[in-house]
């Protein structure tokens, strides 16, 4: 049983290495909030918020997230006893959706109880791989740039690389890195820049040999995407548009897409990141787990995901050197051989690097249990 006594938030912000651009945002610096929950016999866990300073991507932001958590979801955590991270999906059932705040929490929770039971993360979610394999993300930015990043990190030896379009930015620069990478696992993600009357730009990229096009449609559609699947070889990727268990279910059977993209704070947590790779495990769905240019306690969730069975493509966890100087848990997270290894330590598996912490942090409050 874990009796909570103390949460603390730390608001904090460090400055990408290169900026991050995709079809509807320039992210340059990232806050983001981190959360240390302690209980009754003295174990912390840490959790990460992933919500953006603006609500670009969700409808979350750091702001809200820090409100929702401050002003409900911490006050339920102090009345209540927890057995498990799971017991948040009934606790938190009142509060609608704000699935970053809840997953900030969450994951918080996961570690402080992984960490008492003297279990890495990876296990103690079910976790069996000892390594994932890492892909990476290049933003938009002139081709023969773009090109360039992606031979750097090709001879990092990344397995996997996406790269960012919106219409008018497509076919030519696809056909370009194709050109220079015949062979290279190349997926695009479109951040929900299309309409349905630009399948056509779509249907143009399927000569390509594309892994998938993650969400070209609107960032709530499951409706068209199941039309354009349809027309499409290429298979279609859910990311923004799987917010909950119910959401993926349900997109499965219209056939709106052949993949998702499991991110743990878009969809509320682990728990139900969980749930939702078992029915995709149960359908023949592959699931790979997405980023949100995160900090380390973040990444090493994902990494914990990804250590699950069905996550069978290599998907968004690259090493902490592609965003930061310096990340705010150690060790930095590194890619070998394209291959990022899972943990074994209790918990996340990585520790704070406090002074790195204390010198990105802005604001930091201890949320007061009544
Ligand atoms: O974390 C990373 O390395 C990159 C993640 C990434 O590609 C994204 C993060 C957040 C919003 C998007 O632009 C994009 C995505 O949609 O997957
Ligand atoms: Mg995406």
């Amino acid at each position: 049983m874990m009796q909570i006594t103390k949460i603390t938030l730390y608001l904090v912000e460090q400055t990408l290495k290169t900026p991050f651009i995709s079809s509807l945002e320039r992210v340059e610096e990232r806050e983001s909030i981190l959360i240390k929950i302690k209980d009754a016999e003295g174990f912390e866990g840490w959790g990460e918020v992933v919500a953006f300073s603006s609500p670009w991507y969700t409808e979350e932001t750091v702001k809200t997230c820090w409100h929702i958590i401050e002003d409900f979801l911490a006050p339920i955590l102090y009345r209540n006893t927890i057995e498990h991270p799971s017991d948040t999906i009934d606790l938190f059932k009142g509060i609608k959706r704000n699935q970053m705040a809840k997953s900030g929490v969450e994951t918080a929770l996961w570690d402080l109880y992984s960490k008492r039971n003297g279990m890495s993360l990876a296990r103690a979610i079910g976790g069996t791989r000892t390594r994932i394999a890492s892909g990476v993300v290049v933003g938009i930015s002139e081709v023969n740039e773009m090109i360039n990043t992606i031979d750097k990190y090709v001879n990092e030896g990344y397995k996997r690389i996406k790269i960012k379009i919106k219409p008018g930015n497509d076919y030519h620069i696809v056909k370009s890195i194709r050109d220079r990478f015949p062979d290279l696992p190349l997926m695009v993600d479109a951040n929900s820049s299309y309409s349905l009357e630009q399948i056509d730009s779509l249907k143009a990229l399927d000569s390509f040999g594309l892994m998938m096009i993650e969400q070209p449609l609107e960032s709530d559609d499951i409706v068209d995407h199941a039309k354009v699947q349809k027309h499409l070889h290429t298979p279609i990727c859910l990311d923004e548009s799987i917010v909950t268990y119910e959401d993926a279910r349900k997109a499965i059977e219209l056939g709106s897409c052949k993949i998702i993209n499991i991110k743990v704070g878009r969809v509320g947590g682990l728990t139900e990141a969980i749930r939702i790779q078992n029915l995709c495990k149960e359908n023949n769905i592959p699931v790979w787990c997405g980023g949100m240019l995160e900090m380390g306690v973040s990444r090493a969730v994902n990494i914990a995901l990804a250590s699950l069975d069905h996550f069978s493509i290599p998907g968004d966890v690259s090493a902490s050197a592609r965003y930061w100087e310096e990340d705010i848990t150690v060790p930095e997270v590194k890619v070998v051989d394209g291959y990022i290894d899972v943990p074994e330590k209790p918990g996340i598996g990585f520790d704070l690097n406090m002074k790195r912490l204390k010198a990105v942090t802005k604001y930091k409050k201890e949320i007061l249990s009544n």
